[in-house]
């Protein structure tokens, strides 16, 4: 079974006020719990593989075959997306699209605006061209991404207007105040300026660092617009603590198998609460006709 582009994924999400949740894969076992959560729930589901641990899932083509052999042999009938999450470069996002990934996301928010936009169009143009959406991002997310300490950088609402206008991505990620990983404080997202750039941008927006932010905060980011919430760090704490308890009660065990599996149920349940939370159980039926990569 093939992938689905996200892009009318999202507007549907958009106009029905719910949103669909991005789950990152970690490695083969932990797709296999993304793809029966989301299939369990009913809920089409954006299974993510993030840039930095392409190599480390072993290159974009083998992502691609895993994740094509796994809807195929588990039999899911939810609308798949695999999503190439905060592309490094143009090149590598190019690398994705002729992987077979269905939809990528350009990250250039650590470029300045003009150049984010230059880039992300050159994105978008290659993308299009093969029936892939594209996610951009205007502002920088906090948090550590492989070890460097990203600042928060609030987006602007002008600068997302014409990043939009002139791009014609297919969702936005703007950066309110969110932070990859764990919360050190309680979060305080830039509401105000959400509803500014929902209303201007007319686009389906994306809230990156999204573990650990308050149901309620979910609700309202949702509500302004947010028809697509990335999850990683809450699945990754999940999985983490219950192999703990796993290795302390089971000092004499050794395969990996059961050393890992209250673990991956972890994350299997974790991503069906997020569906629930996200308003997207059940949504799959709708679109289940959507045309596949
Ligand atoms: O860990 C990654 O490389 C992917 C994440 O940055 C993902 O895009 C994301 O935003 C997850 O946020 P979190 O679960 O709140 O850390
Ligand atoms: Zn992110």
């Amino acid at each position: 079974m093939g992938f689905v582009p996200m892009a009318p994924l999202l507007a549907d999400a958009k106009k029905d006020s719910y949103a669909i949740g991005q789950f990152n894969i970690n490695g083969l076992q932990w797709a296999k719990a993304i793809l029966a959560g989301a299939e369990s729930q009913q809920s089409p589901v954006i299974a993510a593989a993030s840039d930095r641990l392409i190599d480390y899932l072993g290159g974009f083509q083998t992502v691609v075959a895993m994740m094509g052999a796994l809807t195929d042999e588990l039999g899911i009938t939810v609308p798949v997306v695999l999503h190439l999450d905060h592309g490094l470069s143009i090149e590598r996002c190019k690398k994705a699209v002729d992987a077979g990934f269905s939809s990528v996301m350009f990250d250039g928010s650590h470029y300045p605006i003009n150049e984010n936009i230059d880039m992300t169009k050159e994105v978008v143009a290659y993308a299009h061209a093969h029936n892939v959406s594209v996610e951009g991002e205007v502002g920088t997310v906090g948090g550590i991404e492989d070890g460097l300490m990203a600042e928060i950088k609030y987006a602007d609402v002008e600068e997302c207007q014409r990043f939009v206008c002139e791009t014609n991505v297919d969702a936005l990620a703007a950066a309110l105040g969110s932070v990859h990983g764990k919360y050190k404080g309680e979060p305080k997202l830039g509401f105000n300026e959400m509803a500014a750039i929902s209303a201007s941008t007319n686009v389906p927006l994306v809230l990156h660092g999204a573990s650990g932010i308050p149901d309620e905060q979910l609700q309202r980011a949702i509500k302004l617009g947010h028809a697509k919430i990335n999850i990683n760090t809450e699945c990754m704490i999940a999985w983490s603590d219950a192999c703990r308890t796993t290795f302390a009660e089971q000092e004499t065990a050794f395969e990996p198998r059961l050393l890992l599996q209250e673990g991956l149920a972890m994350v299997q349940a974790t991503v069906e609460k997020k569906i629930k939370q996200f308003g997207a159980a059940n949504k799959a039926a709708g679109s289940a006709s959507l045309q596949r990569r």
